[in-house]
């Protein structure tokens, strides 16, 4: 356990610094203040720290920019130094944190050396790149899915775009998706290992034929191939012959083009593509992509039918004879027609992407990616492979939303590599906030589907008790079932989702898969239905695609409308091709727009909502000399609200604030919160609380109002258990009240507090005419004393918990008899308050105990946390909404204010544990994606240990604060 950390106020220079126990907060001596330390014993709690980033994160508006502290999570696989050997870590750190912190933790996770190792004794590399010890953790090349090794520089499969520099593109074939850069001379092609560009094809001879690029030419010859070479269906020989950009290069079932970007492609040249997406790294691991509000890449022009890759068979056959007709010389309208027919399949070939153009699009990121959202004309359709009729390489596609269930059949490795084509596909197209993904796979195929761990689809983003969407056992087949069911009866949601279902190893997947696939498709749930056997495709497959042919590297396809089509060249990509494109994607995040007004965060931490997170005397005295020398601040920080802090001011929008909801809804805890943000708003001689304690339940440790006895500004505290105390405090409120009203001797507080500051001003611009100087500050200061030195009337707040208990006190209760004469002084004091400058914050367990009274009619600042009824929370906040309130988030309210609105909020909370650093400590901790399915193990919620609170921190520096700005506490009312 680490027992010592230190947190230091750059601005201030104070700190708060815990050792052996003990925290202790030092005075800054940047403002001036006096130097010191106060001590509390104090173990510190492991458990609140989990809080810290993610509270620091969710806090919406002001309070949700990424703080110094904000928090940095990426995961990495480590590359041991024998090949093969590679492991995925978990690296959490604080935001801005150097390699060299885990760089021995990263090498001891693949079993080199010790954790503890010097950061700058081992050497780490990210692909080719040397890494240097002061690289960023988060920022690029550290960032989620990357792959650092320890063995020296890896294969560079540059995940960097591939620039300028011409490329040949496998665009087809049973081992498609392929991007090879052509940096000059000759790269042969071929199934050999041996080959520049080997081809997992069957059909392709061991060395097939080589691209030369020579003086700006590229060419291609046949190497003596078994099956030949073609060029747009031309033969090649062993003479070399131009190889023109757009025309595709046949070898085997594999179809390959010539991409030669900046370059024209002569005659009507295709415009350049659209640049790059900017990804901009966050410091956290991910890179920010914004979204691109366009119309599809290509529209569908206005006079064309349906796609030929959606169209029926007998259509495209009848396309085919039309071809064959022009062919042989028949009219010029029908070569025109051809013409046409060629531009289309120009067109959908760009609006059905190839596995080459998919694999660039995660890696640009392209100008395509994520281009898919819920209205998107192509949104859900996949292309399975190309077929050519009626010209050459024609796309194949089919709508999942049509479909509904798109079944995929064949000999388990080949259908495995069709289906990481279309998964793939729909995660280069649809981005997290369009699509879901769920993987359900038997255990013994989990490897094959390992490369999904890094989609950012398969992360859960309702609540799925998960950390990737996965059922790769019983009990997580059975969990991903449960929850996808659970959203069988309700409306499809904008978002859609596509559940991969592997039953190709004939192993079924556990639960209720057929209802989730026939009821599905309904609710937004689709899914790819994998089999090896076609006869064990689910019956509601909407679409087939059975994988045929002596190597199964051809499909037969079947489309929703039930035609058929055959000989479709399937698109199959390999499982490297795989893991290279999802790290691509692992990163990248859509960039967040605003919060929507309804997203609060579930919990919030009371100090970052007052912006003092490092709550030190020095800060707080600043904040306090920045009030005027009269009057004062009655603001209050409830919480956060989806804007940002919610705060009310008692002295404007009140004078009375009435908090009400069901036990356990947050009510004391808001109390304090209350009590705690006024005390830090003004200093204790201007602003007084009286705090009571109305169920008497404030004897247990860290029950009731107790705990902010430590505040400066408490002058009184009452448990209303107490009778005799409790009819002293009655008497003094109401001689508090009149004297007040002698004072102020019909003014109310604020014309009394003005009049004050004008007789202040009135003071210190005295002789202004008569002197030759200006004052210097000295005697401003002095003037300012004596100012003080008058009568002073501090606000003083009576803050009253389970104020029902004093209204209807249980029988037998110790309180109960003098429960009368106290209540009657907290009327009189809502009554006559708002004039003299004393206000009410008062919470009810029964708001229909309380309502009618003269507490309920006075407060015009109300707040309903999560009430048992409707009826309850109408009393309290004249809506009904507080009902229906999650009972697991205390603190989740409603405030209405005097003008009626109705604020959704967050309470903030400050009885919680110090957050501490020792999170803040970078970590290293191994993972195995296939658990990455099963519940997080989670710490406890329960705080543990007796640590020092946000509360006792605030009254510490508060104190402190006090002391140096020479703010004397008001006297105690009893
Ligand atoms: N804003 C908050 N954030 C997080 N936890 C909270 C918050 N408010 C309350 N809680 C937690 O909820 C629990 C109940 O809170 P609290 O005692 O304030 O409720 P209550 O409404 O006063 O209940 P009762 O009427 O029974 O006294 C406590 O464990 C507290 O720690």
């Amino acid at each position: 356990m680490a027992d010592r950390m230190k947190i230091m106020d750059g601005e201030t220079g104070s700190a708060l610094s815990v050792a052996g126990g003990r925290m202790q907060v030092h005075t800054g001596t940047a403002s001036g203040n006096r130097g010191g330390a106060r001590e509390f014993r104090a173990e510190p709690c492991r458990t609140a720290e989990a809080r810290w980033g993610r509270h620091a994160a969710s806090l919406p508006g002001a309070m949700g920019r990424r703080d110094r502290w904000s928090r940095m999570q990426i995961r990495l696989t480590v590359l041991g130094p024998r090949s093969g050997q590679a492991c995925d870590v978990l690296v959490t750190a604080p935001a801005g944190t150097p390699l060299s912190a885990v760089a021995g933790a990263i090498s001891a996770s693949a079993g080199v050396g010790q954790p503890s190792r010097s950061g700058s004794a081992v050497t780490l590399h990210a692909g080719a790149e040397r890494l240097a010890p002061t690289a960023v953790l988060g920022h690029p090349p550290l960032v989620d899915g990357a792959a650092v090794s320890l063995h020296g520089p890896a294969d560079d499969h540059a995940l960097q775009a591939p620039g300028q520099v011409p490329r040949l593109q496998v665009v087809g074939g049973p081992d498609a998706g392929g991007v090879h850069l052509l940096h000059g001379g000759q790269v042969r092609i071929g199934r050999s290992a041996e080959a520049d560009v080997p081809l997992d094809d069957p059909d392709v001879s061991r060395l097939h034929t080589a691209v030369t690029v020579e003086a700006g030419q590229v060419t291609v010859v046949d190497l003596g191939s078994t099956n030949g070479t073609t060029l747009d269906g031309l033969g090649v020989g062993r003479r070399p012959v131009p190889f023109e950009p757009g025309t595709l290069l046949r070898i085997g079932e594999s179809t390959l083009t010539l991409e030669m970007p900046g370059a024209g492609r002569g005659e009507g040249a295709v415009p350049p593509p659209p640049p790059n997406r900017p990804a901009v790294p966050d410091g956290e691991g991910h890179l920010q992509v914004s979204p691109v509000p366009r119309p599809p890449s290509v529209p569908v022009p206005p006079d064309a039918g349906p796609a030929p890759a959606q169209a029926p068979g007998s259509r495209a056959r009848a396309l085919a004879k039309r071809l064959t007709a022009a062919r042989s010389g028949a009219r010029a309208a029908e070569t025109q027609e051809l013409d046409r027919l060629a531009a289309r399949h120009q067109e959908m070939r760009a609006r059905r992407p190839d596995p080459s153009e998919v694999l660039l699009t995660a890696i640009g990121p392209g100008p395509r990616l994520w281009e898919r959202g819920p209205g998107h004309p192509d949104a859900l359709t996949v292309r399975l492979g190309t077929v050519d009729v009626p010209v050459a390489a024609a796309p194949v596609a089919v709508g999942l939303g049509e479909a509904g269930v798109l079944g995929l059949a064949g000999p388990a490795p080949r259908v495995r590599a069709l289906a990481r084509s279309v998964v793939a596909q729909l995660a280069a197209l649809h981005g997290p906030s369009a699509l879901e993904l769920v993987l359900l796979a038997c255990d013994e195929q989990a490897e094959a589907w390992s490369w999904m761990r890094w989609l950012p689809q398969l992360r859960p983003a309702q609540g799925q008790d998960c950390r990737l969407l996965l059922g790769l056992d019983a009990d997580q087949q059975q969990r991903r079932i449960a929850e996808l069911s659970a959203r069988l009866e309700l409306p499809p949601p904008k978002r859609a989702t596509v559940v991969v279902v592997d039953e190709s190893s004939g192993r079924r997947v556990r639960g209720d898969v057929a209802r989730l696939l026939e009821r599905g498709p309904a609710a937004g749930i689709h899914a790819l239905h994998i089999t090896a056997d076609p006869q064990r495709l689910s019956p509601v497959c909407g679409a087939r695609a059975v994988l045929t042919g002596e190597v199964a590297a051809y499909l037969d396809v079947t489309l929703p409308d039930g035609s058929a089509m055959g000989e479709v060249v399937a698109d199959a990509v390999s499982p490297a091709w795989a893991e290279r494109f999802a790290r691509a994607l692992s990163p990248l995040r859509e960039a967040e727009g605003p919060r929507p007004r309804s997203a609060l965060p579930e919990r919030a931490r009371l100090l970052d909502a007052l912006d003092l997170a490092l709550a030190t005397p020095a800060k707080i005295s600043a904040r306090w000399s920045e009030l005027p020398a009269t009057g004062g601040s009655t603001a209050a920080v409830l919480g956060v609200a989806a804007d940002g802090r919610c705060s009310v001011d008692l002295a404007q929008d009140g004078p009375h604030l009435l908090v009400g909801g069901a036990p356990g809804s947050g009510k004391t805890e808001l109390l304090r919160s209350v009590a705690a943000s006024l005390a830090a708003a003004d200093r204790p001689d201007r602003l007084s609380l009286v705090l009571v304690d109305g169920a008497g339940d404030g004897a247990g440790i860290g029950e009731g109002l107790r705990t902010c006895t430590d505040l400066p500004h408490v002058s009184t505290y009452l448990e209303a258990s107490d009778p005799v105390r409790m009819r002293e405090l009655a008497q003094a409120l109401t001689a508090e009240l009149n004297r007040r009203e002698d004072l102020l001797d019909g003014r109310d507080f604020g014309a009394w507090q003005a009049e004050r500051l004008l007789a202040a001003s009135r003071l210190i611009g005295q002789r202004r005419p008569h002197e030759e100087r200006p004052r210097k500050p000295s005697e401003q200061g002095a003037v300012k004393t004596q100012v003080r030195t008058e009568p002073t009337l501090p606000r003083l707040v009576v803050v009253v918990d389970d104020f029902d208990a004093l209204v209807a006190p249980a029988l037998g209760s110790p309180g109960r008899p003098s429960a009368g004469s106290m209540v009657r002084a907290l009327d009189a004091v809502a009554r006559r308050g708002a004039r003299l400058g004393v206000h009410l914050v008062a919470s009810t367990g029964r708001p229909e105990r309380t309502s009618g009274g003269e507490v309920d009619e006075q407060a015009r600042l109300r707040v309903a946390l999560r009430t048992d009824d409707p009826v309850s929370s109408r009393l309290l906040v004249h809506v009904e909404d507080a009902a229906g309130l999650d009972e697991a988030i205390p603190g989740r309210g409603y405030v209405r204010r005097r003008d009626g609105s109705v604020t959704p909020f967050q309470a903030g909370r400050v009885s919680g544990r110090i957050p501490r650093t020792a999170t803040l400590r970078p970590t290293v901790v191994p993972v195995e994606w296939q658990r990455m399915g099963d519940p997080p193990t989670r710490r406890p919620v329960r705080e543990l240990g007796n640590g020092p609170t946000d509360l006792a921190l605030l009254a510490s520096a508060l104190q402190r604060a006090a002391e140096s700005a020479g703010a004397q506490p008001c006297p105690p009312l009893i």
